[in-house]
C-alpha cells in the first residue's frame, strides 16, 4: 500500500507539464511572461498585446497586434439570444454564477463549439476574449435593472468595458489604469482555475466546457473570489483607525486574512506592489477612499506578525480599491479577474492540448478492505 507521507496535499509543488508562458519565483517575488517581468508588461503593454503574446508564445509585430485588435473589436458584440438570457436572469444572483451560465449558453450558440482542433480553439479563444467584457458589463447592467449598452469599436478593450458599464467614455487615465489592472491579471502559471481549464481540456472536451469549469474555480474565495472578500473585510473594518485592532484580533484568533498568503509566493506578490502604487496615487489624488489607508495598516500588521511564515499581500489585496475608485461594485471584482484571465486560460489550454495527456492523479486509498455487501434489511 502507498505511504500517505508521499501525498502532495493540494498538489503543492507537483510538476505535471511544461510551459513557455509564465515563470514565477515565489521566494523572491518574481513573475515573468515570456521571460519579460510583469512590471515591464504593466508599464509598456496592453491587455490586447499580452493576450496575443501568450496565445502566440512571442511578442507580436505591430501588424499582428493591429490585426488581433481588429479581430477583438469585430467580435465584441454578443448574440441577441444571449443578451435576452442575461436580461432574464434572476436578480441578486452572484455575477460569477451569471457569467458561468452566460458562457455556457454562448457555447450553445456557437456552431464551432464542438470543434476541438487547434485552429478552432484559437478562433474561439479570440471570440471569448472579445466577448467576456461585453457579457460581464451586460450582466452588471441587467442586474441593476438598467438597459444594456452596446460595445463601441473605437475604444480600447479596457476603455470599452468602462464605457459599457456607465455609458460614459472614461478618461484616458481611467482607461489606462483599468488596462494595467487587466494586464496584471492575465496569467499566472498553473493556478487553480487554469489547472481546472486544463483538466477539463485534457479529456478533449470543448473550449466552452473548459472555460465554464475555470470560471467556477476562480469564483472561490481562496482564489479569485478573494478580491471581493477583501472589500467585505474593508467594509467591516470601517475606518482606518479601526484597522490595527481589527486585524490584530483576527490574527490572535488564528483567522484567515483575505488577500494575503499564496501557494507559490512566500514574499510580496509583485502584482500587489504595482497595484499598491496605483491605489496610492488614486487615493491621494482623489482623496476618495479610506480603503487604501486601511490596507496599508493591515499589510504592515500582517507582515510584522506572520511575514515570517511567508504570508504577504497577494494580487487580490489592493485590486479592489483600484476597481472601487473606478466606480465598480465589489460583486464585479471577480468577474473582472475572469475578464482578464480568459486570455491566460485560453493560452494555457491551447498550449497544453497541443501536447495533450489526460490528467488523472491518484489518491491513497484509506477506506475499508475485505468488505462485503450487506442487504438493506440486515443493516443496523
Ligand atoms: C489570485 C489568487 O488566487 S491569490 C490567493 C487568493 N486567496 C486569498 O487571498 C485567501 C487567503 N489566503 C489563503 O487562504 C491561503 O494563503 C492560500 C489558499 C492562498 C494558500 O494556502 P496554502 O498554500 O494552502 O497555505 P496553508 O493554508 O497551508 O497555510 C500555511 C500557513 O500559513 C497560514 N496562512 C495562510 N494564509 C493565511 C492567511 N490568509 N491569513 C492568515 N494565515 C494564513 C496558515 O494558517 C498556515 O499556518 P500554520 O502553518 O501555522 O498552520
Ligand atoms: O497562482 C495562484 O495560485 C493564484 C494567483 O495568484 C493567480 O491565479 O493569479
Amino acid at each position: 500500500m502507498t505511504n500517505t507521507a508521499s501525498i502532495a496535499k493540494g498538489l503543492e509543488g507537483v510538476l505535471f507539464t511544461e510551459s513557455k508562458l509564465t515563470f514565477i519565483n515565489g521566494t523572491e517575488g518574481i513573475l515573468t511572461h515570456l521571460g519579460i517581468p510583469i512590471q515591464e508588461w504593466a508599464e509598456n503593454s496592453t491587455f490586447e498585446e499580452l493576450s496575443l503574446a501568450l496565445l502566440n508564445g512571442q511578442l507580436p509585430t505591430a501588424a499582428e497586434l493591429a490585426q488581433f485588435d481588429a479581430d477583438l473589436k469585430a467580435n465584441r458584440a454578443i448574440p441577441e439570444a444571449l443578451t435576452e438570457i442575461i436580461k432574464g436572469m434572476p436578480r441578486g444572483v452572484h455575477p460569477m454564477q451569471a457569467l458561468r451560465t452566460a458562457v455556457s449558453y454562448l457555447g450553445l450558440l456557437d456552431p464551432q463549439a464542438e470543434d476541438t482542433s487547434a485552429e478552432a480553439r484559437r478562433a474561439i479563444a479570440t471570440r471569448m476574449i472579445a466577448q467576456f467584457s461585453t457579457i460581464i458589463a451586460a450582466i452588471n447592467r441587467a442586474q441593476e435593472g438598467q438597459d444594456i449598452i452596446a460595445p463601441r469599436m473605437d475604444l480600447t478593450h479596457a476603455g470599452n468595458y468602462l464605457y459599457m458599464l456607465s455609458g460614459k467614455e472614461p478618461t484616458a487615465e481611467q482607461a489606462r489604469l483599468f488596462d494595467i489592472a487587466l494586464v496584471l491579471h492575465v496569467d499566472h502559471g498553473m493556478n487553480a482555475s487554469t489547472f481546472t481549464a486544463i483538466a477539463t481540456g485534457s479529456t478533449l472536451s470543448d473550449m466552452y466546457s473548459c472555460i465554464t469549469s475555470a470560471i467556477g474555480a476562480l469564483k472561490g474565495p481562496l482564489h479569485g473570489g478573494a478580491n471581493e472578500a477583501v472589500m467585505d473585510m474593508l467594509d467591516e473594518v470601517g475606518t482606518p483607525d479601526q484597522a490595527e485592532g481589527y486585524i490584530t484580533k483576527k490574527l490572535d484568533n488564528k483567522e484567515k486574512i483575505m488577500g494575503v498568503g499564496h501557494r507559490v509566493y512566500k514574499y510580496f506578490d509583485p502584482r500587489s506592489r504595482v497595484l499598491r502604487d496605483y491605489a496610492e496615487v488614486v487615493a491621494s489624488k482623489e482623496g476618495k477612499s479610506n480603503y487604501y489607508q486601511i490596507l496599508e495598516t493591515i499589510e504592515k500588521v500582517v507582515v510584522d506578525r506572520i511575514g515570517s511564515k511567508g504570508i504577504y499581500p497577494n494580487v487580490d489585496f489592493y485590486s479592489g480599491t483600484v476597481y472601487s475608485d473606478l466606480g465598480i461594485k465589489k460583486e464585479y471584482f471577480t468577474p473582472i479577474f475572469a475578464l482578464a484571465r480568459i486570455s491566460g486560460w485560453c493560452a494555457s489550454l491551447i498550449e497544453y492540448t497541443g501536447n495533450n495527456r489526460l490528467l488523472r492523479p491518484d489518491a491513497v486509498y484509506t477506506g475499508a478492505t475485505d468488505a462485503h455487501y450487506v442487504q438493506l434489511q440486515d443493516r443496523q
